[in-house]
C-alpha cells in the first residue's frame, strides 16, 4: 500500500515548511557575523591591560562562545521542518480494496493505553479517572482497546476511584456513543457549552451520576479511609493493603476492573479492558520512576492483551478527540513506513493557559516548532505523553536480526496469540502478571538498558526516543488542528521552574553519559538529528551566558567601564545585528506558529528566568549527585489547583510559590539579585545622565555606554514582575521577604566589590 500511489487512497502527506531557504541564507549571514564577533573578542583580549579588564573580556568572550554554540545547535531544527496531514477518510477504501481478508480483520490494530499516576495528593484521583474515561470512550472497537493504569503511589484511593469509574463508565461510554459527544473527558464535557444543548433527561441523569461519583471519590480522598466507602464485595480488592503497606514498600497489586469479553455498558455494548496495576516496590530495589512504571505495564499488558500499539499518557493528559487512535492508523497502515516506525508523537497541548501565558507553559518551541524540525530528519523526540508506540520498538532495532527476545515467550511483541477465550481475570494470567510486576523481575535482564523504556535519566521520554532513533527507528510528528490531548499546566512559577529543573538534571545525565549526543549521537544519527538532541541536552548551559550577561555589563556600567563597542564604531553594528537578528527571527517564527507577540515576549522572559533558576539549580543538583552528596528523585509536578493561586494565575500575576520554604527562598535568590543589579545599574546611569545634562558636566559617555545601558533596560523590562513581587505585593504568591532582603544585600555587596 503505497500512500502516494493514487490520490484516492492517499493516507497521509508531508510538506516542507515555507521559509526554509530564507532561514538557511540567514544562517550563513549570521555565522559570518558570529565569526566577526569572535575576531573582535580576540583583539579586545589582546588589548586588555589590567587583570580586571582581562577578566571581563574573557568572561564576555566565553558567554558569546556559548551563545554561538547554542545558536548552532538550534539551527538544526530550522534546516528541514515539515508539516504533515492525515486522510483517515481513505482508510476504509484501502481496507475494502485489499484482497487479503486478513487486513480487514486486523484493522484497526489492538491498542493498549498506559496511564501513569504517582501521587494521589499531587494528582487527584478524580482527575486521573477523568483522563482514563476520556480514553475508554475512544471511538474504537472496544474489544481491541485496553486501558492500564499504573499507580506508583500504591494508593487505595486511586483503586477506589477506578472502581467507581468502571461503574460510571458503563453509562458514560453509552452516552458518548449515542450522542456523538466530542469532549469525552466527563469533567470537560459537563463544564462545556456542548453539554447544555443536549438537555435531555438522559443528560441530566448522567450529570447526576457523574456528580455522585465525583463526590464519593473526593470524600474518600478527604477522609483517606477507603473502608467506609466500599461495600462487602469490594473488600477483597483491597486485601493487599495490610498495615505494613507503604508507598515505598508493598507487593504488586493488579486488579482487572473491566473485562472486554464480559463487561457490557448499559446498552449491552462490550466495554474495553480496564486494569489497575501498582507494581511491587521494595526499598532495596531501584524502581526507576516513570520508566520503571512503564516497563512494568509493557510486561503486564503483554501477558493480558499484547496489543501491537501502545499509547503512553500522563495522568493529567485527557483525550480531546475520540478519533485519534483511528486517525493514527493512517501511518500504521502504511507498509512503506511501518517497518521502521517506532512511535507517533502528538504535541503536549494544554488547557487553562492564561491569556498571555505568563510562564510560557505552552512551550511552543519544545512541543511544536522543534518537533517539526526533527520530523523532516529522523523524527521528533519523545515527549512522554501522547505517543503511540509500536510495541516491537521496545525490543531491539527494526531489523529482524537485531530483535531482542525477552526470553519469556509471553512477553514477546511477536506473540499476538493472547487467547481471546482465556479471561484476563483467570488465575494463571493474574499470577503471571504478578510475577512480571515484581521488583526483582528485571534483575540481570536487558530491561531498561536495551529493552523497554531506558533507565538512567530523569527525562526517560527524551532518552528513550533518542536511543530508539539511534537503533535505526524513526518517528512521526502528528499535530492536528484540534489537539488530540490536553493537559494541566502548573499555576506557579515555583512549580514551573522545578519541573524544568528536573528536566535539566535528566538532560545532563544524558549529556555526560556514554550516549552523549555529540559523540554517540553523531555516529548513530547523523549531524542534524544529533544536533537537535544536543540542543536539548546542552540547554542547562544557557545558564552561563544568561548569568554573565545579567551581571557583568551592569556592574561594569556602574563603574563607568565600557565593555561593548561604541555607537560610532563599526563593531556596534555587529552587536546590534546579532542581537536583533536572533530576537526578531525568534519572534517571527513564534508568531508564524500561531503565537502572539505577548506570548513570545513571555517566552523569552521565562527563558532568561530559567537561566537563574532551573538551569542553575538543576546543574548544581546534578553535580551534587555525581559527587554522591545527594540522591534526587522524580519530583512529581503538582496538579492540584489552589483557588487563590489559580486566581492570581488567571490575572496574569506571577506566583513565587510557598512563601516560607527554604527551597523557594534559594530558588529565587539569584533571580532577585540580578533584578536588583539591573535596576540599580539602569536607573543609576540614567540619573548620571540626567544630572550631567543639568550641570553640563557630562561624565557618562552615552557613545560608549549605550549598549550596556540598553542591556540593563532590557533586563529591567524583563524583571518587571519580579520587582512587583518584591515590593508591591502582599499576597501569598509574592517574592519571599527573606529573598528580597538577601538579594538587596547581595547586590549591594557585588556593587561594592567591583
Ligand atoms: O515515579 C514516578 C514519577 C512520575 N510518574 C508519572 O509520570 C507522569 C509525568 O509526571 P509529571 O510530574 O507530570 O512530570 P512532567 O514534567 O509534567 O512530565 C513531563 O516530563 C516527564 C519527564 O521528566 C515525562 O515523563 C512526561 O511524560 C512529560 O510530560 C505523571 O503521570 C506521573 O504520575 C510515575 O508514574 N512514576
Ligand atoms: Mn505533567
Amino acid at each position: 500500500m503505497d500512500p502516494t500511489s493514487s490520490s484516492k487512497t492517499l493516507l497521509h502527506s508531508i510538506k516542507p515548511m515555507p521559509f526554509v531557504i530564507l532561514n538557511r541564507i540567514f544562517a550563513v549571514i549570521y555565522t559570518i557575523a558570529l565569526l566577526c564577533l569572535f575576531y573582535h573578542h580576540v583583539t579586545q583580549l589582546s588589548k586588555s591591560t589590567t587583570s580586571s579588564s582581562f577578566l571581563v573580556s574573557i568572561s564576555m568572550f566565553i558567554a558569546d562562545l556559548l551563545l554561538g554554540f547554542m545558536w548552532i545547535t538550534c539551527q538544526a531544527f530550522r534546516l528541514r521542518p515539515v508539516t504533515r496531514q492525515v486522510f483517515p477518510e481513505n482508510l476504509e477504501k484501502i481496507i475494502k480494496t485489499s484482497d487479503d481478508g486478513s487486513v480487514a480483520e486486523d484493522f484497526p490494530a489492538a491498542l493498549d493505553i498506559f496511564i501513569c499516576t504517582a501521587d494521589p495528593e499531587k494528582e487527584p484521583p478524580i482527575n486521573v479517572v477523568n483522563t482514563a474515561l476520556s480514553m475508554l470512550a475512544y471511538d474504537y472497537p472496544p474489544e481491541k482497546l485496553s486501558v492500564y493504569v499504573s499507580d506508583d503511589g500504591g494508593s487505595e484511593l486511586t483503586l477506589f476511584a477506578f472502581m467507581r469509574a468502571a461503574k460510571f463508565g458503563a453509562h458514560w461510554l453509552a452516552f458518548c456513543r449515542e450522542n456523538k459527544v466530542m469532549d469525552r473527558c466527563p469533567d470537560v464535557f459537563f463544564r462545556s457549552n456542548n453539554y447544555h444543548p443536549i438537555k435531555s433527561d438522559q443528560s441530566q441523569k448522567i450529570k447526576i451520576m457523574y456528580d455522585n461519583m465525583r463526590n464519593r471519590i473526593q470524600n474518600a480522598t478527604k477522609s483517606t479511609k477507603v473502608e467506609e466507602y466500599i461495600n462487602e464485595s469490594e473488600h477483597e480488592a483491597f486485601s493487599k493493603w495490610t498495615d505494613d503497606f507503604t508507598r515505598e514498600n508493598h507487593p504488586a497489586v493488579i486488579q482487572v476492573l473491566l473485562e472486554s469479553n464480559k463487561d457490557k455498558d448499559v446498552t449491552g455494548h462490550p466495554m474495553p479492558n480496564l486494569v489497575y496495576v501498582s507494581r511491587e516496590k521494595r526499598r532495596t530495589s531501584p524502581h526507576h520512576f516513570k520508566a520503571g512504571a512503564l516497563n512494568t505495564l509493557i510486561r503486564v499488558s503483554a501477558i493480558m492483551t499484547n496489543a501491537p500499539i501502545i499509547l503512553t499518557q500522563d495522568c493529567d493528559m485527557f483525550s480531546n478527540d475520540p478519533r485519534t487512535p483511528y486517525n493514527v492508523q493512517c501511518y500504521f497502515m502504511d507498509t512503506s513506513i511501518q517497518p521502521t516506525l517506532a512511535y507517533i508523537q502528538f504535541p503536549q497541548c494544554f488547557h487553562g493557559l492564561n491569556k498571555n501565558d505568563i510562564y510560557s507553559s505552552e512551550m511552543k518551541r519544545w512541543f511544536i516548532m522543534n518537533p517539526r524540525g526533527m520530523d523532516g530528519v529522523l523524527g521528533p523526540d519523545n515527549m512522554g505523553s501522547g505517543s503511540f508506540f509500536m510495541r516491537r520498538a521496545f525490543f531491539g532495532g527494526p531489523s529482524s536480526s537485531s530483535f531482542i527476545d525477552p526470553r519469556m515467550p509471553q512477553l514477546s511483541p511477536l506473540y499476538h496469540n493472547v487467547s481471546k477465550s482465556t479471561s484476563i481475570r483467570s488465575e494463571n494470567i493474574l499470577e503471571l502478571a504478578d510475577i512480571v510486576a515484581g521488583c526483582d523481575f528485571e534483575k540481570q535482564t536487558k530491561w531498561g538498558s536495551e529493552v523497554g523504556f531506558r533507565y538512567g535519566s530523569l527525562v526517560e521520554d527524551y532518552f528513550t526516543g533518542y536511543r530508539l532513533h539511534s537503533l535505526g527507528w524513526k518517528s512521526i510528528f502528528c499535530n492536528p488542528q484540534r489537539p488530540a490531548f490536553l493537559g494541566d499546566v502548573p499555576n506557579s512559577l515555583f512549580d514551573v521552574v522545578n519541573q524544568h529543573k528536573r528536566w535539566c538534571v535528566g538532560l545532563l545525565e544524558v549529556l555526560f553519559s556514554k550516549f552523549s549526543p555529540l559523540t554517540f549521537g553523531m555516529q548513530t544519527l547523523g549531524p542534524i538529528e544529533s544536533l537537535c538532541y544536543a540542543s536539548y541536552a546542552f540547554s542547562p548551559m544557557w545558564s552561563f551566558p544568561i548569568t554573565l550577561y545579567s551581571f557583568i555589563p551592569q556592574l561594569a556600567l556602574l563603574n563607568n567601564h565600557w565593555i561593548f563597542p561604541k555607537v560610532s564604531s563599526i563593531w556596534f553594528l555587529v552587536y546590534v545585528f546579532l542581537f536583533l537578528g536572533s530576537y526578531i527571527q525568534d519572534s517571527l517564527e513564534f508568531m508564524l506558529a500561531q503565537g502572539t507577540f505577548a506570548r513570545w515576549w513571555n517566552e523569552q522572559r521565562i527563558w532568561s528566568i530559567r537561566g537563574f533558576t532551573s538551569y542553575l539549580f538543576g546543574s548544581l543538583e546534578y553535580l551534587l549527585k555525581i559527587l554522591n552528596f545527594s540522591t534526587h528523585g522524580f519530583n512529581v509536578t503538582n496538579k492540584v489547583v489552589d483557588d487563590e493561586q489559580s486566581k492570581r494565575y488567571h490575572q496574569g500575576i506571577f506566583d513565587f510559590g510557598p512563601p516560607s520554604s527554604f527551597s523557594s527562598f534559594m530558588m529565587f535568590l539569584p533571580l532577585a539579585t540580578a533584578a536588583v543589579v539591573n535596576f540599580v545599574a539602569f536607573f543609576g546611569s540614567l540619573m548620571q545622565i540626567f544630572k550631567g545634562s543639568l550641570s553640563g558636566d557630562i561624565n557618562f559617555n552615552v557613545d560608549g555606554g549605550f549598549l550596556q545601558l540598553f542591556l540593563c533596560g532590557f533586563g529591567v523590562l524583563n524583571c518587571l514582575p519580579v520587582y512587583e513581587a518584591m515590593v508591591m505585593r502582599n499576597d501569598k504568591g509574592r517574592m519571599p521577604l527573606l529573598t528580597t532582603i538577601c538579594s538587596i544585600c547581595l547586590a549591594w555587596g557585588l556593587c561594592l566589590a567591583t
